[in-house]
C-alpha cells in the first residue's frame, strides 16, 4: 500500500501543486489520478518515487516513509512509464527493455532473454527487437515503455499519461491489453490521466483532483458516477455522466460474462468495479 498523509508540495516559486493530500492507494490494484491540467497529478505521482520531495507530510510505501529509503533503491522497486514512452533513441528495442536488468548487473544474455519474454507479454512482434524506437509506431513505442518498466518485475508501477500520445483506436487497444496484463500481474499501479473516460475504464479507484492540488473526491468509478461529491466533480464528469454510467455497467456486464464471475462478484460485495470485474 502507498499512503499520503498530510502531504503538501510547494515549489520554490510558491506554487502549491498539492495541498494537504491524504490518500491510501491499495496494493495490487489500479488507482487513477485524474483532473484538469496543472492540478498536481504528476507531482503527486513523483512524490512516490522521490523524483519530487514533499514540503510537508509523509509518503509511505508498504509502511516505510520513503524519505528513509535511498532513491535509487526505491526506484528499483517502482516501474515508471511516461507519455511517448521516453525510450533511448540510440538503443535497440531489446536493449531499451533490458535497461534496468543491465543496471542491476544481470549478464547480457539473461537481460535480453527477459526483454524478449516481455516483448511477447506486451504483444510486440519479436522481429522488432533489433529496431530503434524511431522505427516503431506510437502504439508499439508505448508497449516498449510498459515492457521496460516491467523488466525488473517491480511490485509498483507509476504511469503518467502512458497512452495519451496515440490515436483513440490504438489507445483503446492498449487499454484493453493493459487491463489483461494487470489481471495476470496484479501490480500496484498509480495511473495519471486527464481523461475521465480512461479513468473510469481502468481504475479500481479514482482520485479526482482540482486545480490547486486539492483532492475533490476519492471513490470507485461507480460511486463517482453515481454520487459526485460536489459541483466541480459533476462538471468534470461532464454532461455525459448518465451515458458514461451506462457504458460503465455495460462494460462490466461484458467482462462478467466473459469471465463468468457475475455471481462471485455479487457474493464478494466489495464496492465498485474492483470485485465485480474480478481484477
Ligand atoms: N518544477 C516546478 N516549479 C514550479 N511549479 C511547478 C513545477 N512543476 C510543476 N509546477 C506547477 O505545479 C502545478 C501542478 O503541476 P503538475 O505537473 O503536477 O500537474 P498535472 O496535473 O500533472 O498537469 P498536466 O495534466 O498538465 O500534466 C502546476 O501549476 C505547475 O505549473
Amino acid at each position: 500500500m502507498i499512503t499520503f498523509a498530510g502531504v503538501t508540495k510547494r515549489y520554490p516559486d510558491g506554487t502549491v501543486a498539492v495541498d494537504h493530500l491524504d490518500l491510501e492507494i491499495p496494493a495490487g490494484r489500479i488507482t487513477v489520478l485524474v483532473g484538469p491540467s496543472g492540478c498536481g497529478k504528476t507531482t503527486t505521482l513523483r512524490m512516490i518515487n522521490r523524483m519530487v520531495e514533499p514540503s510537508e507530510g509523509t509518503v509511505t510505501v508498504d509502511g516505510r516513509d520513503v524519505r528513509g529509503v535511498d532513491p535509487a533503491t526505491l526506484r528499483r522497486g517502482i516501474g515508471y512509464v511516461i507519455q511517448q514512452a521516453g525510450l533511448f533513441p540510440h538503443r535497440t528495442i531489446v536493449d531499451n527493455i533490458a535497461t534496468v536488468p543491465y543496471l542491476l548487473g544481470w549478464d547480457k544474455k539473461r537481460a535480453r532473454a527477459r526483454a524478449h519474454e516481455l516483448m511477447e507479454r506486451v504483444g510486440l512482434d519479436p522481429a522488432l527487437a533489433r529496431r530503434y524506437p524511431a522505427q516503431l509506431s506510437g502504439g508499439q513505442q508505448q508497449r516498449v515503455g510498459v515492457a521496460r518498466a516491467l523488466a525488473a518485475d517491480p511490485p509498483i508501477m507509476l504511469m503518467d499519461e502512458p497512452f495519451s500520445a496515440v490515436d483513440p483506436i490504438v489507445r483503446a487497444g492498449l487499454q484493453e491489453e493493459f487491463l489483461r496484463l494487470q489481471r495476470d500481474l496484479e501490480k500496484t499501479i498509480v495511473f495519471v490521466t486527464h481523461d475521465i473516460d480512461e479513468a473510469v475504464k481502468l481504475g479500481h479507484r479514482i482520485a479526482v483532483f482540482q486545480v490547486g492540488g486539492v483532492l475533490a473526491q476519492y471513490a470507485t468509478p461507480d460511486e463517482l458516477l453515481e454520487r459526485p461529491a460536489d459541483d466541480f466533480v459533476t462538471d468534470f464528469l461532464g454532461g455525459e455522466r448518465g451515458i458514461r454510467r451506462l457504458r460503465f455497467f455495460q462494460e462490466l456486464d461484458a467482462e462478467d460474462s466473459a469471465a463468468g464471475t457475475a455471481g462471485d462478484a455479487a457474493a464478494e460485495g466489495e464496492g465498485g468495479r474492483t470485485a465485480a470485474a474480478g481484477r
